[in-house]
């Protein structure tokens, strides 16, 4: 007889740990410490030190031989639980549903939902785990507990709610306020384990939606209010078969409450309408993602995973909702996709050879997330009325489908109970091994405290320093890109399926269709066709001024996030697409502290700290500094992409109190490679650069007349910093303590596929601003960085001081649009008088007037 997948290697790692007696172990340790601390006096101090940190080593290499079986039985129990699981969860009725003659149509056991077809007939499906009407958000979020520790595991996990509209996908992924759902619960879960673990973990936070097979970012609302170009979200495999959505917004986050907010941001903008079934239905899938990060933990499966939470577009038949027009393509889009989603996971399920990933856009994005060593889990909702009957049988129908290995595999009751024993006496297993971790982590803070009373430096701090991550700036896309930077990671394979590799639009964006035709790097800083941009600007500028509505901070013609523009859908279809809020009520809603002291709190230690409180006090700051940056501007619109050389690159006001920078400021981020280009194009050739503390430090501080500062976050992590000091602060003291109004901080981000061959960026750009023949480059480059923040002001009610700083940035602007056109125009002017010349000797010419004429004139 066959075995259930899985079964025989976990009998072998019973076996294994039983044998290992790890208790035992750690009590005989235990003693051993014991008496060496009794030992410890005053008068061998030295030898108690090393004592104790023999011990240390000695209980680091036990808590990660823990770790490793802990997550390994795990990992097993779960594979025999099911890679892939489906559950089903009833709806209650609602009360407006309830009605004296409303007939059960659904019984349920724990396993299997009976569905009433007929008075006589009654059919039958099998699920994991059936969750009736009654049954709690806590109870559901019970099965996922087990999954968000794999995912700290470094394991992929996608998590589905599906089913007809109204069933409730949405009341059980997110809940309500009073009851919350798989999402937050989820999150927080996470938080707590990463906290319990013995590493330092870097999360970040996306939130996309697929419309009508479109992939929009929820993290940057549409406004209809403004002129808003979205990049464009292509999806890219890397070398580690890894998919990263290129342009999405991912957002580091240290906490739940964060996450919470951002959520409750991106939530906000997804696309909702009326159905006849729900009154707000959601017309798209919604996808959440966390990312986990972990360098220290070569144990993990992978370094980076992702934990994917999607609330699915309410499946439909066309035909009872009688939809039409926008409904009808959106309700085809939809259960188009949910339909390609199912086979994908069936044929995961069957083990297929082939896998079609690529029917649907929502299989492209969760590709590395589903099959393989993945964790799925998919919660099928049904309604609890009758009249949903057919709906209901189709969406046991996909359920069953999905689930269809587990049923033949169940088909045997004594292998099915030796499934069960076995996944008890795992269960056991992680138990205990969950315990004796527990066990020495407090012993191993034990001897941490001894020894920072022996010597007085907290030794936990830099073991944990040591592995903790380098922070690579908050904001950014593609989370995983630094770190397969790092990896030699290459944006596309040559190899890759024709959909995997940039689109036109990607490459537009990037700039690479346009620059590749000319097969040489460009040394220009701004592209010919974006430089009459400083008059165009100054222009807007100085109309946003006047009527003060809706402005942008950064609404230069460098703006240019190409890729298509996704505006908000008409009027006439009624799908709400990121407008269902105004930016002033999320603003209220999201914001209430902030009102009152934006960004001034400080992030307690213990607010964002996962590694048993070790994590830096700088990262933990700078996190909550830019997430909240983000979300305030969000909420007021202010933010702007760049497109820079082929980057695109976000741009952010740093706030006004900011030491190095007296007035709104800009910060953009760039990548350390960039920075290192940079430095050495630009060192011992040109004088005006400050290559201040290059070589220690590894960034660049330009000087004065160009007004603005390379640097690399990432550069900065390597230095040693003052725990208080923030990257802002450590960029101010390598102007020589000069802190300059004008100064902008450019800091490299994230590289877009394009880069590479066409590396025309930041560093180029300003290299050319350094050239005394390109000074009116200099200054169109300048003001590119410069003076675009003041207009800031005007989007709020403006204070005395701020409407004279928005009128000095707009006379500068004029002035460099003077100075730019003074160099043209004393060309043209040239010009123009050479001509006039012409024509009027060719006029005297023609009247006949010769020699003689001018001759005469003259004397
Ligand atoms: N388990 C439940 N307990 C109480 N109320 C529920 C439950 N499930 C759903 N509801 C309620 O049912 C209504 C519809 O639920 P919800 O909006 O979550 O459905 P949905 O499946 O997400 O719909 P759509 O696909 O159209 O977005 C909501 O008012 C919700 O509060």
């Amino acid at each position: 007889m066959d075995e259930p997948e899985g079964v025989e290697p976990i009998c072998c790692i019973i076996k294994d740990l039983q044998s290992s007696n790890l208790k035992g172990d750690l009590q005989v340790k235990s003693k051993m410490f014991e008496k060496m601390n009794r030992d410890c006096d005053e008068s061998n101090n030295n030898l108690c030190v090393s004592k104790i940190q023999d011990a240390l080593a000695s209980l680091t290499v036990q808590l990660k031989e823990l770790s490793i079986r802990r997550r390994q039985a795990l990992n097993d129990f779960l594979v025999l639980k099911g890679n892939i699981r489906v559950f089903c969860r009833v709806r209650p009725f609602l009360p407006d549903e309830i009605c004296g003659y409303a007939r059960r149509v659904l019984t349920s056991d724990t396993t299997k939902l009976f569905l009433r077809i007929a008075d006589d007939k009654n059919k039958q499906y099998s699920f994991d785990k059936v969750f009736h009407p009654q049954s709690t958000q806590e109870e559901v979020f019970s099965e996922i507990e087990p999954v968000i520790k794999s995912a700290l595991d470094g394991y992929n996990v996608c998590i589905f709610a599906y089913g007809q509209t109204g069933t409730g996908k949405t009341y059980s992924m997110e809940g309500v306020p009073s009851n919350l759902g798989l999402v937050p619960r989820g999150i927080r879960a996470i938080f707590e384990q990463a906290l319990e673990s013995n590493y330092t973990f870097q999360f970040t936070f996306s939130m996309l939606e697929i419309y009508m097979g479109t992939l929009r970012d929820l993290l940057v609302p549409q406004s209809t209010k403004q002129r808003v170009h979205k990049a464009c979200l292509s999806i890219q495999m890397n070398s580690l078969g890894g998919i990263e959505i290129e342009n999405l917004v991912s957002i580091k986050v240290s906490n739940f409450e964060q996450v919470k907010r951002l959520y409750n941001l991106g939530s906000r903008s997804r696309s909702t309408a009326s159905t006849k079934s729900n009154l707000k239905s959601s017309r798209s899938h919604c996808l959440t993602c966390i990312s986990l990060t972990c360098s220290a933990a070569p144990e993990r499966q992978k370094e980076t995973n992702k934990i994917w939470m999607v609330d699915l577009g309410g499946s439909e038949r066309l035909l009872k909702t009688q939809a039409t027009g926008r409904r009808l393509e959106e309700g085809k889009a939809i259960n188009l996709s949910l339909s390609a989603l199912g086979d994908v996971i069936s044929a995961l399920q069957h083990k297929k050879n082939h896998v079609p990933y690529r029917n649907s856009k929502l299989t492209q994005v969760l590709r590395d997330s589903l099959g393989s060593d993945s964790k799925t889990l998919m919660f099928v909702h049904v309604s609890p009325k009758e009249e949903d009957l057919c709906e209901t049988i189709c969406s046991l129908g996909f359920a069953t489908r999905v689930r269809s290995i587990h049923l033949e595999s169940e088909k045997s009751p004594e292998l099915q109970a030796k499934k069960e024993v076995e996944m008890a006496k795992l269960q056991q297993t992680i138990t205990e091994l969950e315990s004796e971790q527990k066990d020495v982590q407090r012993e191993t803070g034990r001897l941490n405290e001894r020894l920072t009373l022996l010597t007085g430096f907290d030794q936990s701090n830099d073991v944990h320093a040591k592995g903790s991550l380098t922070v690579t700036g908050d904001l950014h896309f593609n989370g995983e890109v630094d770190l397969h930077n790092a990896k030699g990671f290459k944006r596309t394979s040559p190899s890759l399926p024709r959909f995997m590799k940039p689109t036109i639009c990607s490459k537009q964006k990037t700039g690479s269709v346009h620059l590749s035709s000319t097969g040489t790097r460009k040394k220009s800083a701004i592209p010919s066709n974006m430089k009459r941009s400083a008059s165009v600007y100054a222009e807007s500028i100085t109309s946003q001024a006047k009527d003060t509505a809706c402005l942008s901070d950064y609404g230069s013609d460098f703006s240019m996030s190409t890729g298509y523009a996704i505006q908000g859908h008409g009027a006439d279809d009624d799908t709400e697409c990121s407008q269902g809020t105004s930016e002033y009520e999320i603003k209220q809603v999201i914001f209430p502290e902030q009102e009152k002291s934006p960004r001034s709190s400080m992030t307690s230690l213990h607010d964002g700290c996962f590694n048993n409180g070790s994590l830096k006090v700088k990262e933990i700051n700078k996190n909550k500094h830019f997430t909240e940056d983000w979300l305030h501007l969000q909420t007021t619109g202010q933010t702007r992409t760049h497109n820079v050389g082929g980057k695109r690159i976000f741009a952010i006001p740093v706030d006004k109190r900011n030491i190095m920078c007296k007035q709104q400021n800009r910060v953009i981020y760039c990548n350390q490679a960039e920075i290192q280009n940079f430095r050495k194009r630009n060192s011992g050739t040109t004088k005006k650069t400050n290559l201040n503390g290059v070589d220690s430090l590894k960034s660049i501080v330009l000087d004065e007349a160009r007004r603005f500062i390379v640097c690399s976050l990432t550069d900065m992590e390597d230095t040693q910093l003052d725990q208080n000091q923030d990257h802002d602060q450590v960029a101010a003291e390598r102007t020589g303590g000069q802190v300059q109004e004008d100064l902008t901080v450019v800091t490299v981000l994230t590289e877009t596929p394009g880069f590479r061959e066409n590396p025309i960026s930041v560093d180029s750009y300003s290299e050319d601003c350094s050239r005394p023949e390109q000074q009116e480059n200099k200054e169109e480059s300048c003001m590119l960085f410069r003076t675009p923040r003041r207009s800031l002001f005007a989007t709020h009610s403006l204070q005395p001081d701020q409407h004279t700083d928005l009128k000095e940035s707009m006379i500068h602007i004029t002035s460099c649009h003077d100075e730019e056109h003074g160099t043209n125009g004393l060309f043209l002017k040239t010009i123009q008088r050479l001509w006039a010349s012409v024509l009027l000797g060719l006029g005297i010419q023609s009247l006949g007037l010769g020699c003689d004429f001018f001759h005469g004139l003259l004397h």
